[in-house]
């Protein structure tokens, strides 16, 4: 932020639109604006232009809400005295893109940080909502670093089913194993799956798009308390109508997203994002946000910061209730204000989007339900946050500690003096159609002592890194009562499944990672006091394999099926480094070095 306040002859918009050195091309940039009936006085006067980047379309349900919602943004933009120009991103829906949403938030990034470096917006509403919307945008920003401020589009309502809360997504999991259980059939899974997803908005569980949502509040990016509001609440609009406004004096005082988005706002998010259970995405996309401002941020920061935290919200799937539930219990200030007072937000003077710091935000906030917002002291668990786990068969990967079972934590992981590691045999499947065509079959080997490993699930690998590494034990053990089994793998998993598994592992195997020289029944130990997973081979086994590997001409991967998927490839880096395209990250702060050339 700057201490001098930005004038109107210095919003960068009037380089279109008033630029007295260029009487010829303003003329031919304004004409195009005034043809759908904005006038002079909208464009080339003293207004601000305010993008309104718009995530909403028929084709992302989850974030289809914010066609109306913009509406709300617009009547807030134009109260204020700005100009609004709505424009449309990538299409990115979780659960209907194919092979995976994931592939799309870099190019969802890529396209946004052209919109707003290269057409003259001065600020920008970002429309974030289902996964993949919440980093991407928050990347563009990141990059471009105009005034910027987020407005969620909001969970679903409660589901429900026989009385009983069905959280979207994690009731797919659910339904999955009664299925294969043979406790209801197809029928009975669509309309089981059907009841978690009543209203429009986004998953109600505490899943990815809740995380990243209530991560972009913490981080300071969306005024406080738009996270929770289900996105059929009035107070939806009413955030929307704020944030519109809000938005113009952002580009007024020049508050950018360097000046919200610093290491320092990171350290409370991974704070936050423990006391909420969250989703094992959030460090993929903070780790690539935190890349685009040049801010470090490592899955190190993850375990450090994040996992003596306590689980304060109560929230599916590692909980019970569900987002209208979070709501009404106070949603992200209600958290931030319960670690604040026991000492536990890493950074209360953090600056967020109405100009305060997050402390001031919410320092006096408390939660109105105590058994959906704990406070520390009536915490879920002790400590809540990820471990970085590392060893012989890849440098980094994710473990979410707020969903390991109680037996398993109490032996495993709660007693450091008297450490005891798991150990497995491995059943390990390339891919997701692998994993469903074996799991089955008593042939591959599955029993209660198995580790199921799943690769070529990673960016280059799949490509894109999917969420399919939610393995579910073999039918014949569900039906004897195992629930799960320890699951590793180099993809994803849904931030709705409850599963303790060992995700986003790095390097994966389709980029010479380890997981490529698994076979099965190799023995695997699992340590979780030390955070390691080795595979029990020595190293002349590892070499050994891995030079009949690249005789054999490497680990195979399906062919590219789109330009982007080849593009997407030769580019993307690890899921640790934030899957980020190279090189992108050094592009920063573009709007503010220079202006684009002109087009004509
Ligand atoms: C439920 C989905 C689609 O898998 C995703 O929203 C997530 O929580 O990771």
């Amino acid at each position: 932020m700057t201490d001098k306040p930005v004038k109107p002859e210095d919003l960068r918009s009037r380089k279109w639109f008033n630029n007295p050195d260029d009487p010829e091309m303003t003329a031919l940039y304004l004409e195009r604006y005034l043809n759908y009936g904005l006038t002079m006085e909208e464009l080339a006067e003293r207004k601000p232009i305010i993008g309104i980047a718009q995530t909403g379309s028929d084709l992302s349900p989850c974030n289809r809400h914010h066609m109306e919602l913009a509406k709300r943004v617009r009547d807030g933009i134009t109260a204020a005295g700005g100009t609004c120009i709505e424009f449309p991103v990538h299409p990115i829906q979780e659960t209907g893109k194919r092979p995976t949403a994931m592939l799309d938030r870099n190019l969802a990034y890529l396209s946004c940080v052209e919109s707003l470096y290269g057409y003259p917006i001065d600020g920008v509403v970002l429309m974030i909502g289902c996964d993949k919307t919440t980093p991407a945008l928050l990347m563009a920003a990141a990059t471009v670093n105009i005034p910027a401020i987020a407005l969620s589009v909001g969970p679903m309502l409660n589901g429900w089913h026989k009385g009983e809360r069905t959280g979207s997504g994690t009731i797919v999991w659910k339904a999955r194993e009664l299925l294969a259980a043979g406790e209801i059939d197809d029928r009975g899974f669509m309309e089981l799956v059907a009841t978690s997803t009543p209203s429009v908005g986004y998953c109600n569980t505490m899943g990815t798009a809740t995380t990243m949502n209530s991560l972009a509040e913490a981080l300071g990016m969306q005024l406080p308390g738009s996270a929770a509001i289900p996105a059929p609440y009035r107070e939806r609009g009413q955030m929307a109508y704020r944030t519109g406004g809000r938005i113009v004096d952002m580009v007024w005082e020049n508050l950018r997203p360097s000046d919200v988005m610093t290491r320092e706002a990171f350290e409370n998010a991974v704070a936050v994002c423990s006391a909420l259970g969250g989703s094992t995405n959030a460090p993929i996309h903070l780790n690539a946000v935190a890349r685009h401002l040049g801010v470090e941020l490592n899955n190190d920061d993850w375990t450090r910061i994040g996992h003596d935290v306590p689980l304060l919200t109560n929230l599916q799937p590692a909980g019970e209730y569900l987002g209208e539930d979070y709501h009404r219990a106070g949603g992200v200030p209600a958290v931030v204000g319960e670690l604040m007072a026991a000492d536990m937000l890493p950074n209360p003077g953090a600056l967020t989007v109405n100009g305060k710091s997050i402390g001031e935000n919410c320092g006096d906030r408390r939660s109105i339900s105590p058994d959906v917002i704990r406070s520390v002291d009536t915490a879920m668990l002790p400590s809540a946050g990820f471990l970085n786990m590392t060893g012989n068969l890849f440098d980094s990967a994710i473990l979410k500690t707020s969903v390991i079972s109680k037996e398993f934590r109490d032996r495993y992981l709660s007693n450091p003096d008297d450490p005891e590691a798991f150990e497995g045999n491995v059943v390990v499947f390339d891919g997701p159609e692998d994993f469903h065509h074996r799991i089955d079959d008593p042939a591959t080997g599955v029993t209660e002592n198995s580790v199921l490993v799943m690769r070529g699930a990673g960016p280059k690998g799949y490509p894109g890194a999917a969420e399919v590494v939610n393995m579910r034990p073999s039918a014949e053990l569900l039906k004897r009562g195992v629930h799960s089994l320890p699951c590793i793998g180099d993809g994803r998993q849904s931030g709705t499944s409850g599963s303790p598994s060992i995700l986003n592992a790095s390097p994966e195997a389709a980029d010479g990672g380890n997981l490529a020289l698994l076979r099965d029944g190799d023995r695997i130990r699992i340590d979780l006091t030390k955070a390691r997973v080795d595979v029990l081979l020595d190293d002349a086994e590892l070499a050994e394999r891995q030079q009949a590997l690249e005789a054999d001409g490497g680990y195979r991967s399906p062919p590219s099926q789109t330009p982007w998927q080849a593009i997407f490839r030769e580019k993307v880096e690890p899921l640790a480094e934030g899957m980020v395209l190279r090189g992108a990250p050094e592009f920063r702060d573009v709007a503010g070095k220079d202006t684009p050339r002109n087009n004509h």
